[in-house]
């Protein structure tokens, strides 16, 4: 029997979604699809009789977005809400910017997959004098230079997300507060690896679709009993073999 129910939604279509270029840090905006995508998310979830005690989301405005547009359609408005960097994409690293079609074109689509989707291979690593370097970025300027990443596998990210998850995120469900976080495709299939105690193998298979809700259901020690997309299993399937064909050079 489920005690708690927990809601993960990667957020909507972004600008550079749209564009397939390697995101990251970068804060990139929603598109207008993005846009459409947190709209119906949170028309799903009220219809489904979903509410929630408290949000949690990354730093970077696609998500933050899309959690207003969740809140909005629940008429939740006045939700507290936590944001942290933590919970921030996978930092991509020199990747960011380029376009994921080509650089498979260039490196092949199995190197680009290794960039994408493996556990502990991290991608290139951007340098400090780079114009992308996040450190300059003023919101995390209260950062200890160490948590600023020059580039993020999968593990790494694991690493930075999980103590936001146990010190903030799990007092919160334990407390009995109904828990909603909008994050991004790779720092939640961090927490799905987790959750879902997943092999570094069976992650390498599993993309996350924009603007779906993702709920689960867990027990009182949060073990998964049950998780499932909230929409129609085939659009959702649809949804996530286009990410996963993000990452392969055009034929
Ligand atoms: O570009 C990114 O930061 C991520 C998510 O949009 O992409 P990918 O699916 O390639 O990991």
């Amino acid at each position: 029997m489920a005690t708690y129910t927990l809601v993960l939604i990667r957020h909507g279509e972004s600008e550079w979604n749209q564009k397939n270029l390697f995101c990251g840090w970068h804060d990139a905006d929603l598109s207008e699809t993005g846009l459409k995508e947190a709209k119906l998310a949170g028309q799903s979830l009220k219809e489904k009789g979903y509410t929630f005690d408290v949000a949690f989301t990354s730093v970077l405005k696609r998500a933050i977005k899309t959690l207003f547009l969740v809140q909005d359609e629940l008429d939740l408005h006045w939700l507290p809400v936590h944001r942290h960097w933590r919970l921030n994409e996978r930092h991509y690293g020199a990747l960011q910017g380029l376009d994921k079609a080509e650089t498979a074109k260039k490196y092949g689509d199995e190197q680009v997959h290794i960039w994408r989707r493996s556990y502990d291979i991290p991608p290139p690593a951007l340098t400090p004098d780079d114009e992308r370097w996040s450190g300059k970025d003023r919101r995390y300027s209260t950062l200890d230079s160490s948590c600023v990443p020059a580039c993020e596998c999968l593990k790494d990210t694991v690493a930075r997300v999980l103590p936001y998850w146990y010190d903030n995120i799990v007092p919160a469900i334990k407390s009995g507060q109904r828990v909603l976080i909008s994050a991004h495709g790779n720092s939640l299939r961090a927490l799905v690896k987790y959750l879902d105690n997943m092999t570094d193998d069976a992650i390498l298979a599993l993309n996350i679709p924009t603007g779906i809700p993702l709920v689960y259901k867990l027990d009182a020690d949060l073990k998964p009993i049950e998780h499932f997309y909230l929409g129609d299993q085939e659009q959702v399937k649809a949804a996530m073999e286009k990410v996963a064909n993000q990452g392969k050079a055009k034929k």
